[in-house]
């Protein structure tokens, strides 16, 4: 037996026999990795070209590359022909182990070494050493043009896809520059069949925009001719409105030029730069002209702004009708010209100002200001999507586009729980008054005072339109008959794409902005959301913001619990649903979590349970004497089970239903085990690890967070646990193997430890009701809530089981009378706080308060 099971740091070699790291893919596919193989990367960085955390620019980055570069180093590469050649030449010693996967016949540039990435010349997959001194600077370059496949520790793979090109060029990159710099930073030329796919995917993107001016919508482009082919078609000619021009920057149809809207200083608040301005402005200094437009430009293209060259010149428009605005964005995406959608706020003169500004307390942080300045790199707002992992603080994200449009913006979120945290954050984060943010709820339904305001709201409140009460629908004319600045979309890839539909049709807004830390659905539907919203305009690597120590490090581990052989015979019988109950209710799984929850809490750990079967939660929370929240916690039970185990030292786990994916910020946890889960769902599995990657003490001196899956041998839940922990694997999370928790037998009070008490638990199990099996059985709280709308369908699993499998057994069995004591050893440790009178936390007392107070106005 080992004698220190854990060393504090993370998990030590001696924690874990099998000593086995997951590969990416097949259940049962294992490497043995020995991790004093890796090193990490720093020996690379201690010899950077670039230092480490400088400002991308990628012309300098391409200066030192070049001055490396030898003379006759060849750019180019070689002709198609002399490539097959070569091909045909190669010694096939080894190519036969790789077949059309060797690249070998590749011409390799003298410098290689020092050039960080690989393009596969077949289907634009670009492979990029990350542990290459100028990694961190290709990594933004490739993040801006290509979509990020899978990002573990040393190796990270992109590929170029047509929608990645279109974001590219969006965010301001030209054709030349992409392949120029794709040039520079590859080990081989670039191929010339990339080079024709990125000519061809972005020579008509970004050169068509869909501008919002004076409540009229305009088709915007810096090319007459592309303008002149549109109209070509029928359905954008029969949008199109033939009106007298109402100002002096857009003129209809006739093509007449005129100056495009100069890049202004646009300063975004709680920015480094807003700082300057502000001791600036307090000093008398004024700032350098042009200054901000050009760091901000190099920070979004990686091209200093001088180096690039600046033809709009002229905007030519031609305004359609609003009714046909899908029509035409639909018709410009088939003819391949795809249309940006961006909003000039500094020059909206129609639509009032709302006059909010970040606290002077707040400050951003890096990758949350790289996030905002690909959205305003150009003065203007771009619609699109931002994703960056979760707890990484997109909420403050979007409360600083919102600072920085100053117009009226609407808020949609997932639940009501979240539209009550998005106030409050609004609230702490700027200087946003009670009066000019309000909330659209099944319990509360304001509307803000004055000309301009905030609304927050859920997605099913704006998008259902049956059975709405008079009230509600007053509230919907208030949102539709006016035009809204700015629309933030919370979650975006959980919504469903028929309620986006609903909800980007009915309100009307300048720019959209979609929020997520996961753009990975299981129903494919992800390219739906670039098309309603936009392109994705960041997306941050996880592994930094940990390594940088804005989000927790975690260990992660799979606990693999053999099946009693009792439980795996009743397992194999059962053909319905409550095989999964079974292996959720496996008395293996149970000591497991007991012996986890014992070890981390003697460490100092907080820790949460999660597990979505509820019948599962309160049997594992009741034995084990824990506090439990699900579906039917009440509001205010729930409250005080939180505040219990976030101030409480009595109180340091509680379990969790599938309530606590999302909205739940409590960033005392460290520690999840998770019992059961939603099947395959990669989404789950993210938002879940969330929950600690804000643990409070993610700065402390080596600290680590831990997150525990626990999965029953030989049983479905293998499979699913693979699948569900690809997405993380692709963030670069290594998921170790542990098949034996030693020092486990010898634990005082272990639960289930004789025959007799097991075959008790079976036999509940067996009687439990076929609902009690399901996973979907728990409900969110509140009217207007999205989580109903999501089903197993969404993660492309069986709606139906097969149909429940009689088995035969004694009549004492069935009654439970075979091997059951009648004594509840365990009362719930629910009702037990119930009875207490807990000190009440004041957000919760009001929160409370506000409830009361709605529930009698309902009665
Ligand atoms: N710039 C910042 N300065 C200080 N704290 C910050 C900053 N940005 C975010 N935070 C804090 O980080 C935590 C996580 O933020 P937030 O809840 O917005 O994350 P999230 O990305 O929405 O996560 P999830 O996807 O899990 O909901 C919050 O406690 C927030 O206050």
């Amino acid at each position: 037996m080992a004698t220190k099971r854990y060393a504090d740091e993370g998990f030590s070699d001696a924690s874990f026999p099998s000593k086995r790291a997951r590969k990416t893919g097949d259940n049962d596919d294992y490497v043995d990795v020995d991790e004093d193989d890796f090193d990490g990367p720093d020996s690379a960085a201690n010899n950077s070209l670039i230092p480490r955390g400088a400002t991308i620019n990628f012309s300098a980055l391409t200066r030192k590359l070049a001055q490396n570069r030898k003379p006759n180093d060849d750019e180019d590469g070689p002709e198609e022909s002399s490539l097959t050649s070569h091909r045909k030449q190669q010694d096939n010693l080894v190519s036969h182990i790789f077949q059309d996967q060797d690249f070998s016949w590749l011409h390799l540039k003298p410098d290689h070494a020092s050039r960080p990435i690989w393009i596969s010349p077949e289907d634009g997959h670009i492979i990029l050493e990350a542990f290459s001194p100028i990694a961190e600077q290709a990594q933004d370059f490739l993040v801006a043009i290509s979509e990020p496949v899978s990002r573990p520790a040393f190796i990270h793979e992109y590929k170029l896809t047509p929608y990645s090109l279109y974001a590219a060029v969006s965010v301001g990159l030209q054709t030349e520059d992409i392949i120029e710099v794709l040039n520079r930073l590859s080990k081989v030329p670039v191929p010339e069949s990339i080079v024709t796919f990125i000519r061809e995917r972005t020579l008509s993107y970004g050169k068509v925009k869909l501008v919002l001016k004076h409540n009229k919508y305009y088709v915007e482009s810096t090319h007459p001719e592309t303008l002149q082919v549109l109209l070509k078609d029928k359905v954008i000619r029969d949008a199109r409105v033939h009106s007298q021009p109402t100002d002096n920057s857009i003129k209809a149809a006739t093509f007449t030029t005129s100056k495009a809207p100069v890049k202004g200083n646009l300063v975004i608040p709680g920015t480094k730069e807003a700082e300057k301005k502000k001791d600036d402005t307090t000093s008398g200094k004024q700032p350098a002209n042009g200054t901000t437009d050009a760091e901000l430009f190099t920070s979004v293209v990686g091209v200093d702004a001088d180096e690039v060259d600046e033809d709009d010149d002229n905007v030519h428009a031609f305004e359609i009708d609003d009714a046909k605005i899908d029509d035409v964005k639909k018709r410009c995406n088939e003819l391949e010209y795809p249309m940006l959608e961006e909003y000039d706020f500094r020059n909206d003169t129609v639509n009032a100002n709302l006059d909010i500004d970040l606290k002077p307390s707040t400050v951003i942080r890096p990758y949350q200001e790289t996030s905002l300045s690909k959205m305003f790199g150009n003065g203007r707002a771009r619609s699109g999507i931002i994703v960056l992992p979760c707890g990484a603080g997109k909420t403050l994200v979007g409360i600083t586009a919102a600072c920085t449009i100053k117009k009226s913006c609407l808020v949609l979120c997932t639940s009501s729980v979240s539209v009550m945290q998005w106030r409050q954050q609004f609230i702490q984060w700027s200087n946003v008054t009670d009066k000019q943010i309000a909330v659209f709820t099944a319990d509360q339904k304001e509307k803000f005072a004055g000309e301009s305001g905030i609304v927050v709201s859920t997605y099913s409140m704006v998008a259902n339109t049956h059975n709405r009460s008079h009230e509600s629908k007053k509230m919907m004319e208030f949102l539709t008959s006016r035009e809204w600045g700015f629309i933030l979309l919370d979650e975006v890839h959980v919504v469903p794409a028929a309620m986006f539909r609903r909800v980007v049709t009915t309100i009307k807004a300048h720019s959209k902005l979609g929020l997520t830390a996961t753009l990975v659905r299981e129903d494919e539907k992800i390219t739906d959301l670039n098309y309603m919203i936009g392109p994705k305009l960041y997306e941050a690597n996880w592994m930094d913001l940990a390594a940088k120590g804005h989000i927790a490090n975690v260990q992660c581990a799979e606990v693999w619990c053999p099946m009693t052989p009792e439980f795996y015979r009743e397992y194999l019988r059962e053909q319905s649903r409550k095989r999964m109950l079974l292996y959720c209710m496996n008395p293996k799984k149970f000591q497991a979590c007991q012996f986890l929850i014992k070890y981390h809490e003697d460490r100092g750990d907080k820790i949460i349970v999660f597990s979505d079967n509820v019948f599962a939660l309160e049997a594992y929370a009741k034995k084990l004497g824990k506090l439990y929240i699900h579906g039917g916690t009440g509001q205010v039970e729930r409250m005080r089970i939180l505040q219990h185990f976030q101030h409480s030292p009595a109180v340091n786990t509680i379990f969790l239903s599938k309530v606590g994916d999302t909205s739940i910020d409590l960033p005392e946890a460290t520690c999840l085990i998770q019992i059961s889960s939603h099947f395959g769902s990669r989404r789950q599995e993210a938002q879940r690890l969330g929950r600690i990657l804000r643990a409070k003490r993610r700065n402390d001196e080596g600290f680590n967070a831990f997150f525990y899956s626990l999965v029953s041998k030989d049983t479905q839940e293998m499979f699913y646990s693979t699948k569900r922990q690809q997405f993380l694997i692709d963030q670069g999370y290594a998921f170790k193997v542990i098949t034996h928790l030693d020092g486990l037998e010898e634990l005082p009070d272990l639960v289930y430890k004789t025959k007799e008490e097991q075959i008790e638990l079976i036999s509940s199990v067996l009687l439990a009701n076929e609902s009690e099996a399901e996973l979907g059985t728990d409900v969110r709280a509140g009217e207007g809530d999205l989580a109903g709308t999501i089903t197993s369908k969404d993660f492309g699993l069986p709606t139906k089981f097969p149909s429940v499998h009689r088995s035969t057994g004694s009549l004492a069995a069935l009654s439970g009378g075979q091997h059951m004591s009648y004594v509840e050893q365990n009362k719930s440790a629910n009702k037990k706080l119930a009875r207490e009178a807990a000190p009440r936390h004041k957000l919760f007392a009001k929160r409370e308060k506000e409830l009361q107070t709605a529930r009698k106005g309902r009665g």
